[in-house]
């Protein structure tokens, strides 16, 4: 039996599979991941949901505070590290059930919701890259791109971390070493956008716990290191019809208007999103030539040097979006990805000329011609675009904006201040090590 309803899950059903435990988990306006946690004996009473302090987790400004974490009753799953422990990942309401307007599984879900009014789903396979480092904060091994042992010498801690990705029923495509010095790569398998944005908060906390076994360290940073390669957060993506026929390929062109128009929406709001998807003073560091990891805003099939590469065309088309990295709330990201698509849609956006030329060596006239802007370099740029598009207000609301206006602006002011005193890198690491 999958259980995966609400009248599936009794004491006696978790007495018989052992768990003793059950965890609500939800995630904060900052991708960090909590959880409240109850014994199985008092089932009954918590199984439609349990309050949590919405201002101690900081949802809300005011004095209101209390929310409820509902269970996603789809999201059951045993923790492989603690197999006495049942979580379920929760949406957040406020008391009268209401979706919680800063809670970012619900504006996943919002415009989820409004793709689907359109006659869309959204399926989006993430590719998540991490770095494991020594207590020194030093690459904790010496491997290469797709490496063997014994170069790639932390096979085993990838190994372990595969399985409890399996056990927790988590679709996965490839994993392997990456081009950094102990950096690797897993490629998630195609899902529905919530349950895909589900995986990688999970995934996340899955390699932080084997690492932490093994004394390693282990980081979705975006750029630990200047000299050697970023960890990006790709997003490949793509729309389906309500009967799962991918609305991105056509039959006689290969990739359809859809797909274009989509493109055409991600470009225009591109620098607007940037803030979204690369909210670390740090993301803006991977974001440089040289390194795989887009600088321009530009398109082209099978072309890695530009922000959206389309891999795939008729039944598997597809795009990537480059950009982000593991430093954004993977709700938030695919929020903004699938507003700016659809509002390319809607708006039939023409993007601009698609390039198959590595677009970093392209000259100034060169890009001009093609219409290719620059993607913003600070932190502080995207912050002006993402105030500026009023896209981003429909998508995200006054309430959030301003709770996530006010911390960005907080790291911006101090990390200004590491920079005169030349500990930059230090309030960096100190920052974002844990995103
Ligand atoms: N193989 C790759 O595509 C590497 C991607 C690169 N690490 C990035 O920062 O996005």
């Amino acid at each position: 039996m999958v259980a995966e309803k609400l009248e599936d899950f009794t004491i006696d059903y978790f007495e018989e599979i052992g768990v003793e435990y059950i965890q609500y988990q939800f995630t904060t306006i900052f991708g960090v991941l909590k959880e409240v946690e109850f014994p199985v004996k008092i089932w009954d009473e918590m199984k439609e949901g349990t309050g949590v302090d919405g201002s101690s987790l900081g949802f809300l400004k005011t004095s209101q505070s209390d929310m409820q974490a509902i269970p996603d009753y789809k999201t059951f799953a045993i923790l492989p590290w603690d197999t006495r422990v049942g979580r379920f990942i929760c949406d957040l309401t406020d008391n009268e059930g209401n979706a919680f307007p800063t809670c970012p599984r619900g504006i996943l879900k919002k415009i989820i919701s409004k793709a689907k009014d359109m006659g869309f789903l959204f399926k989006t396979r993430p590719e998540l890259e991490v770095y494991f480092l020594s207590d020194e904060l030093e690459p904790a091994d010496d491997g290469d791109y797709m490496c063997t042992p014994p170069k790639d010498s932390l096979h085993e801690l990838r190994r372990l971390i595969t399985d409890d990705l399996i056990e927790m029923n988590i679709g996965i495509k490839t994993i392997h070493h990456e081009v950094g010095p102990a950096q690797h790569e897993v490629e998630f398998t195609a899902d529905d956008a919530i349950y895909s944005a589900d995986n990688v908060q999970t995934a996340k906390q899955l390699f932080k716990m084997n690492a932490i076994d093994q004394d390693i360290i282990c980081t979705f940073m975006p750029k630990p290191f200047r000299e050697k390669a970023g960890s990006g957060l790709h997003i490949h993506q793509y729309l389906t019809d309500l009967e799962g026929n991918n609305v991105f390929s056509d039959k006689e062109k290969g990739l359809s208007d859809i797909l274009r128009w989509y493109v055409g929406g991600l470009e225009k709001h591109a620098p607007a999103i940037s803030a979204i998807l690369n909210p670390a003073t740090n993301s803006y560091k991977r974001l440089v030539p040289n390194h795989e990891a887009p600088v321009h805003i530009a398109w082209g099939v099978g072309n890695r040097t530009a922000l959206i590469r389309v891999p795939g065309y008729e039944k598997s088309a597809r795009i990537e979006y480059r950009a982000g990295d593991g430093s954004m709330n993977i709700y938030l990201g695919f929020a903004a990805l699938l507003a700016a698509g659809l509002d390319g849609i809607k708006n039939k956006i023409e993007p601009n000329k698609p390039t198959k030329d590595n677009v970093d060596l392209l000259t100034e006239s060169e890009r001009k011609e093609l219409g290719i802007e620059q993607l913003p370099w600070s932190l502080k740029r995207a912050l002006i675009y993402f105030e500026t598009d009023p896209l981003m207000n429909d998508i995200f609301g006054e309430d959030f904006i301003g709770i996530f206006l006010e911390k960005k602006k907080k790291e911006l002011t101090e990390l200004e201040i590491a920079q005169k005193n030349g500990f930059e890198s230090d309030w960096e690491f100190n920052a974002y090590l844990d995103c």
